[in-house]
């Protein structure tokens, strides 16, 4: 037990008996930190504080840099005010000491710094380790129909905080989320966009509005069916959200499919981790060449297929567009045909039948796609079949829905 290990240097201890601690924690009760056991020891450039069931390993420079003292921290901008470029790289604290809630350090010069022991669970490496950034709900076709996510109406995603919360949460939680009552149009899809998000304009313009015309350079300005992919592949940084409302259809065909790629991606994993290793290894380009009209565009965006938290290896984007997809010439040639049976374990997890969620996009009811994480494609069609829609800024969603209080 951690209490009565030998060799400690410098060492302290504080709180009650260990039992109740452990108690506490095997019920999550992470709110109650005076139950919690504290213990620490010095080491040659870090501290070592195990508080509860979690051992954080501390560096010197780093409790030195994340002081919040009034003078390191300005806490109504929250913003740091230390030179981090002042503090000596071999700094030691002179003193320590824990007591039931605080870590206090006493440095060289004199500066005491105060951390809350329950503000290090939450801040330190051990602590964001165990947790997930985004809570999420992965999905089939069965799973999506059995949860019953229900659509937001569209007053409700306007005019209430609990109605935009409940279709964020869902949102989040699942990486699709409906709006229904919607006047079908543009315009209405706009004050729709503009409640949760920036919309980000992009080379289609802000609102984008499209028919079979082939007034751009795209399949998707064709009656032609297109296959699972993410769309802006070949930015940089692809669009966060896509909204899409379609205003008309007088035909055939020209229903959406939705597929969740991390759902996808999560079997690649569990059934050959090496192929979801070098899916998220791998860089490679996207590419969108446009000389269609007045339309000259060439775009070009890098990345892996699998993009993951280097620290938690939590998969955050898929970049998937065949289409799109450029020469490959980021890849010496040994890795290439390996780098091509991964990309088929993929496309097979997410061609499955059972992954396809197939929806049919009336007027009045718009659909909100997580472009980071789910596919979106369409089958072909006939007839007149009208499209409107936008992209949103991925950090405004986001935003907002931390400000309603969800985890994002
Ligand atoms: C949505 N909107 C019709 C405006 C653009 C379509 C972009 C199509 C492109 N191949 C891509 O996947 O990014
Ligand atoms: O026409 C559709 O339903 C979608 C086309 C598409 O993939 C897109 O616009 O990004
Ligand atoms: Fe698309």
């Amino acid at each position: 037990m951690w209490c009565q290990r030998l060799a400690w240097l410098l060492r302290g201890s504080c709180g009650r008996r260990w039992p109740r601690s452990v108690a506490a924690l095997a019920r999550g009760h992470h709110t109650a930190p005076r139950s919690l056991r504290c213990a620490w020891q010095l080491h040659g450039d870090h501290l070592e504080l195990r508080y509860g069931n979690t051992l954080m390993r501390l560096d010197f420079v780093w409790l030195r840099d994340h002081c919040r003292s009034a003078s390191c921290y300005n806490a109504k901008t929250n913003q740091r005010s230390l030179d981090t470029a002042s503090v000596d790289l071999a700094i030691r604290p002179q003193a320590v000491r824990v007591d039931e809630s605080t870590l206090f350090l006493t440095w060289p010069d004199g500066h005491v710094t105060r951390y809350g022991l329950e503000w290090l669970l939450k801040n330190s490496y051990e602590g964001q380790k165990k947790q997930v950034m985004h809570p999420r709900i992965l999905w089939n076709a069965e799973i999506y129909r059995q949860a019953q996510v229900p659509s937001v109406d569209c007053r409700s995603f306007l005019e209430t905080d609990e109605g935009l919360k409940e279709f964020l949460q869902n949102f989040l939680l699942y990486g699709i989320a409906f709006v229904e009552n919607v006047a079908p149009t543009k315009e209405d899809t706009e004050i729709l966009a503009e409640r949760i998000s920036i919309i980000r304009e992009t080379i289609y313009g802000r609102m984008w509005y499209f028919t079979s015309d082939f007034s751009r350079g795209d399949t998707a300005y064709t009656k032609l069916a297109l296959d699972r992919h993410t769309d802006t592949t070949y930015f940089q940084e692809p669009c966060g959200i896509q909204v899409f409302h379609c205003l008309k259809h007088e035909g055939t065909g020209g229903r959406t499919l939705l597929v969740d790629g991390f759902h996808a991606a999560e079997q690649v994993l569990r059934r050959a981790p090496e192929h979801f290793e070098l899916l998220s290894r791998v860089p490679l380009k996207h590419e969108y060449v446009e000389n269609v009209g007045g339309c000259h565009n060439h775009m070009i965006g890098v990345g892996p297929v699998l993009n993951v938290y280097p620290w938690n290896n939590e998969l955050y984007l898929i970049r998937y567009n065949n289409y799109d997809r450029a020469v490959i010439n980021t890849v010496p040639h040994d890795v290439v045909r390996r780098w091509y049976h991964a990309h088929r374990a993929l496309t097979t997890e997410l061609r499955r039948p059972e992954n396809e969620l197939w929806v049919k996009l009336k007027p009045g009811k718009a659909l909100f796609v997580d472009n980071w994480r789910v596919l979106h494609g369409r089958e072909a069609f006939t007839g007149y079949r009208q499209l409107c829609g936008c992209y949103l800024t991925r950090d405004d969603v986001l935003n907002t829905a931390r400000l309603l209080g969800l985890q994002a």
